[in-house]
């Protein structure tokens, strides 16, 4: 059997469909989020709202780190790269990881282009804030995508703007005629024949899920609500008073989101969340979101 083809990556992203991925720093987090009922981890050196408040350039982890997280848990590890670095996806590749995500948390190494996915065995996440974003990134060879948020900040405005401009932008392609689908790729940028299939389904033709500023079980029961075919955590979690609390109500959340009963019974006596930033008092260049086209 032939590894490694669209088909397979694509069955990867499928198989995470309704779960929680975690970032994590360490062996320790990572235990934590599998115990928690996370489907996969994200390791990378400092959680989101870390790297906001540290500045400085961050980069592709180290791989001793990485590996002790491949050790420590059996649920699919992931690893970030810089935008359109691709040696720093290559070292992720040797290292067997299970997904690697082309991130705007990392500082961008590129600000023109992103890095040519197909050509890689490895499947990739990316993010994107409307639907030429996503399709131009599907181009690329991404197998899953994920709304970007506003990561490290708690706060879940940006992850419901790009969740509903997504979802309202495939309804409108769904009712365009075929001429019209011409003049739409070249307003986004994105090629006729995905824009044709997606007319046809109604959807993405890889899933979507949702990232940036989940801190509660709400804000993961209203990303699920508006599309979201599952959730990247980090900050939210590793953050808060109550990581382990927190992780597991989240996972049951992203399961329940339709029963507020549920929801009610896991909200409670979580102790704090994270501190948050409102997205709204940030200056243009501290958003990760606006990194990358
Ligand atoms: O980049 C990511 C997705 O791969 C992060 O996992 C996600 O955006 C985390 O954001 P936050 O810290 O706000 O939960």
């Amino acid at each position: 059997m032939k590894k490694a083809t669209n088909t397979t990556k694509l069955g990867l992203s499928e198989m995470l469909k309704g779960g929680v991925i975690m970032d994590v720093v360490n062996a320790e987090q990572a235990k934590i989020a599998e115990d928690a009922g996370a489907c996969a981890v994200m390791a990378l050196e400092r959680v989101p709202a870390q790297i906001r408040a540290e500045g400085g350039v961050s980069r592709a982890s180290d791989p001793a780190m990485i590996q002790s997280i491949q050790k420590a848990v059996s649920i699919p590890v992931m690893a970030k790269c810089r935008i359109g670095h691709f040696a720093e996806a290559r070292i992720l590749e040797a290292l067997g990881v299970d997904f690697i995500d082309e991130s705007e948390v990392l500082t961008m190494a590129d600000e023109e282009f992103h890095i040519e996915k197909a050509s890689f065995r490895v499947p990739f996440v990316c993010g994107c804030r409307d639907l030429g974003e996503a399709l131009r990134r599907i181009t690329e060879g991404a197998s899953l995508l994920r709304t970007k948020g506003e990561a490290g900040t708690g706060d879940v405005v940006e992850a419901v703007r790009h969740l509903r401009k997504l979802r309202s932008q495939i309804r409108r392609i769904t009712v365009l005629e075929h001429d019209e689908l011409v003049a739409e790729g070249k307003t986004l940028g994105a090629p006729y024949e995905l824009l044709v299939k997606i007319k046809e389904t109604g959807k993405l033709p890889v899933p979507n899920f949702a990232a940036g500023g989940i801190a509660t079980p709400a804000d993961a029961a209203l990303c699920m609500a508006l599309g979201a075919e599952a959730l990247f955590v980090g900050s939210g979690i590793f953050l808060s008073e109550d990581a382990p609390k927190r992780a597991r109500a989240i996972v049951t959340a992203a399961t329940y989101w339709q029963d507020p009963a549920k929801l009610a019974e896991i909200s409670t006596g979580l102790g704090q969340p994270m501190r948050s930033v409102q997205v709204a008092t940030l200056p243009s260049n501290e958003r990760f979101a606006a990194r990358g086209m």
